[in-house]
């Protein structure tokens, strides 16, 4: 299966060096933090945040998550979105097959991989067509030895707080932990992100990070997200000085 890939030059992301995992992936310095909003599950607030020009808007395929697709989106809303924004589908431990059957479904260009997936299926994936990006969960340390494995096959590592659940803890871990990154993927921040972050995340320089992922600290219900608070944010970040 072959999603067809928005042009990342289009996103004025980069200057089309080939990424870690053989993509055209952003690896060159963006001009600004990218940003990424995650578990859109509401027709009205979806297209309210589309309209924002967010770089990636999230879908979330995992079950036991309150931000389940499921029914709550037609297919045809999400496909009929501006080919500008990179559509991902957030999955936990999900098989190969049902990830390609609905990245095709709703026209996916990106999967969030938010489990103990391994690096042979980031391969496939990736082979598969798909832009790959790993989330790792951060607790006291990061162990970046363990990454390398998945270095060749993903486009975007996504560093997220552990917590009692796979993903969307509402919670922040220390951004320091990541002082030491000296690997060849661009990542991007996730766990916990809100407005009040903006400030610190405009100026923030970290190794490696290109990106935030913006989730639970921007909505009025799971799923649900605030528009309103996230055009400030965007307002902000999209101030932010270029990602060197
Ligand atoms: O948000 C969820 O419910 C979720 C469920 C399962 C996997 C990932 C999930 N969300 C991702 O979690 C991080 C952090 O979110 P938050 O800011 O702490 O709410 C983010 O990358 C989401 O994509």
């Amino acid at each position: 299966m072959k999603t067809p890939r928005p042009n990342l030059s289009d996103m004025a992301l980069a200057a089309g060096v080939p990424g870690a995992a053989g993509h055209t992936a952003p690896l060159a310095a963006p001009s600004r933090l990218l940003v990424k909003v995650c578990g859109m599950r509401d027709a009205v607030a979806l297209a309210e945040v589309a309209a924002l020009g967010p770089d990636f808007l999230g879908f979330i395929f995992a079950p036991k998550s309150p931000r389940f697709v499921g029914e709550a989106l037609a297919p045809e809303l999400v496909r009929a979105l501006p080919p500008s924004i990179w559509k991902v589908g957030v999955f936990v431990n999900e098989t190969t097959e049902n990830m390609l059957a609905i990245a095709k479904r709703f026209g996916l260009a990106a999967v969030q991989l938010h489990g103990q997936e391994t690096s042979a299926q980031c391969e496939e994936l990736s082979e598969a067509g798909l832009l790959v990006m790993k989330a790792f969960s951060v607790g006291q340390a990061v162990d970046f030895v363990a990454l390398l494995p998945y270095v060749p096959y993903c486009d975007f590592f996504l560093f997220d707080t552990k917590g009692a659940a796979p993903g969307g803890n509402g919670a922040i871990f220390d951004w320091n932990l990541l002082s030491g990154y000296n690997l060849p993927v661009p990542y991007f921040l996730a766990g916990g992100l809100g407005l009040e972050h903006a400030a610190e995340l405009a100026v923030l320089r970290l190794p490696g990070l290109v990106g935030v992922d913006l989730n639970s600290g921007f909505e009025t219900a799971p799923g649900v997200k605030d528009a309103g608070r996230l055009a400030q944010m965007l307002t902000q970040l999209h101030l932010s000085a270029p990602v060197l």
